[in-house]
Parts: C-alpha cells; structure tokens; sequence
C-alpha cells in the first residue's frame, strides 16, 4: 500500500487558481519531491493532505485513511512543516518545544536537544525576535523531534543559509537510510537533486510530470550546439522548422524531441561546422517542464 495516495484531487479557487485532477502516490521509505513555480498549487496539495481543506472533488489518503476525515489521527503522528511559519510568538523557542513535546506525549528530549544543536538553533530567544531563518530551523525541529514516520515539509529550507541548507540535506538523507517517507516542496533543483527519488513538477495547478531523477535525465529533449561557417547561415537556420533555445554569432543551441533525423536533414543543406550534445543539467529540465525557453 502506498503510504500518500492523490487521486483526482481538484481544488478550484475560480480563474485557473488551485490544482487539477492531481494523481500520485509515495511509497513506503520514498523521498518524494513536489516542484513547481510560484502559485502553482504546492501547499494548496499539502493543505489538503494535513487535512486542512476538503476536496472539491477527489480524495487524498495517508496509510488508508483519508485525509479530511481522520485529520486529527494523522497529523497526531504526521511530522509537518507548513510554508507559512506562524509560531507563538511570545512563547520562547525552548517553551515552544517543551509545549510540543508534552503534546505529542514524549518521553525523552534527546532527540530534540540533537536536533537543536545540528541546526545551531538559539531557542532561549522569544520567537516574535527570531530571525526568518531561525524560526524555519524552529519549524524543522518541531517537525523531526518526535521522530515520525512520515513526513510533509512545505519549503522546509526557504530561510535556509547554505551551511544549513547542508545540515538540512544530510538529515533528510539520515531520515532516508531509516525508511521514513517524506514528500517535501521546494525551489531548489540542488536539494531536490541530492534528496529526491522521484519528482513530480505543478505548472497551473497541473502535475506535468511525475517521474524518477534517473527518468527525467534520460528525457526525450537533447540540446545540440550547432556552430555555423558564419552569421547569415547562423541567421537563415533560424529561420527553419527547428526549436532554437539560443543564438550568439555563428553559434545556435537547438532542442531536438526524440528524433535527430529532421534536425540532421535540415542541417546537410548548411555550412556546418561542428554539432555538439551540449547536456543538460537537471535544472535545465526542470524550466523545460516549468515553461521557460522553447516554449
Ligand atoms: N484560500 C485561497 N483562496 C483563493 N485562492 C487561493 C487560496 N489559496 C491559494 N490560492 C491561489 O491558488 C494558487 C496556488 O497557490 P499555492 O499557495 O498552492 O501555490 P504554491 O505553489 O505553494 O506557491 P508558492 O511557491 O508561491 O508558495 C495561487 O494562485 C493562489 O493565489
């Protein structure tokens, strides 16, 4: 059984806003990454998965149960750590922790005291004084102290500097050796990169694409660099049924779907220097997905 099971889940705010017949699942011991531009629906999707909202339509299960319905019985165990950060803020962060802590009915703090110290976090200071930074790192102990299982994190390293965006890597990477299941949102393609087994990509509201990193590295789009003899015939390629990403002098850097033949055809009616596969990174995929260049 999967452990988060979306199917059909439509959520519609009017004017194209919210998110469509969204379908996944994340599997046991899955680290599971949900990217998408501003606005396209991510914590609206982990919204409804804490229970927070009903569907409009469709339905969205943690362990079989559903997520509107049993919200309480999930989000007891659930580790979730929302977008927008709203702590108490007269509340020191140590207080905070402490209130939690007895809570969720736990027994010991050693697990908390390690997660403070990883994450170099002050929790004597009141929290409405905490840097945004360190009440993210707040949010992240909160999250992991109690050692769930499962684990939903909304842009967990938003306010992250890049020593703690590393603390934040190697713990997901630590939770992942123990099985845990974990989808989290983000905007960086690094963290995504180094954490994530499958990816699914939100443009619109809309899942693009759920698939493997390994999957999406392979994907059917190659750029190819193609260095003319000079600018006119640089100028005139242009101008063919051809995908061009970039132009600079005699240079063009072209996206070719699945087949190179029709490229290749066009391409022998032209002073042709050299055609090189210029790869591409994984970030490089993701704006393909997201909309961007060729599009
Ligand atoms: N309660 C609401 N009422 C009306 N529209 C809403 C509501 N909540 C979200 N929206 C709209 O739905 C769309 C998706 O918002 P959502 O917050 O899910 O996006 P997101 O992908 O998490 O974005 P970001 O990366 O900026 O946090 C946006 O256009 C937003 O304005």
């Amino acid at each position: 059984m999967s452990i988060i099971d979306v199917n059909g889940l439509t959520c519609d705010y009017g004017r194209g806003r919210g998110v469509f017949d969204l379908h996944f699942t994340v599997e046991p011991g899955e680290v599971f990454g949900f990217l998408g531009p501003n606005a396209s629906g991510k914590t609206t999707t982990i919204r409804h998965l804490m229970g927070f909202v009903k569907p409009a339509s469709g339905t969205c299960q943690i362990e079989g149960r559903d997520c509107f319905e049993s919200a309480a019985v999930i989000q007891e165990t659930l580790g979730y750590l929302p977008g927008d950060i709203s702590l108490f803020s007269d509340m020191s962060g140590k207080a905070f922790l402490s209130f939690m802590a007895k809570y969720r009915g736990m027994k010991t703090l050693g697990r908390t005291k390690e997660l403070i110290d990883r994450f170099e976090l002050d929790v004597r200071q009141p929290i409405r004084r905490m840097s945004k930074g360190a009440k993210q790192k707040l949010a992240l102990v909160c999250a992991f102290m109690h050692d769930p299982s499962i684990l939903i994190l909304d842009e967990p390293t938003a306010s992250l500097d890049l020593l703690m965006q590393h603390a934040f890597i190697d713990l997901i990477l630590e939770e992942k050796k123990k099985g845990k299941t974990i989808l989290m949102s983000s905007h960086r393609f690094s963290e995504v990169e180094k954490t994530c087994d499958r990816i699914g990509i939100l443009k619109n509201g809309r899942l693009e694409t759920v698939s493997s990193l390994d999957e999406l590295r392979r994907t059917e789009r190659r750029v190819y660099i193609v260095t003319l003899e000079n600018e006119e015939a640089a100028h005139a390629l242009q101008h063919e049924n051809i995908s061009v990403i970039e132009a600079e002098g005699r240079m063009l850097k072209i996206a070719v779907y699945r087949d190179l033949r029709s490229l290749l055809s066009i391409l022998v009616n032209y002073p042709v220097m050299t055609l090189d596969n210029a790869g591409q990174s994984l970030e490089e995929i993701f704006l393909h997905y997201y909309g961007g260049e060729d599009e």
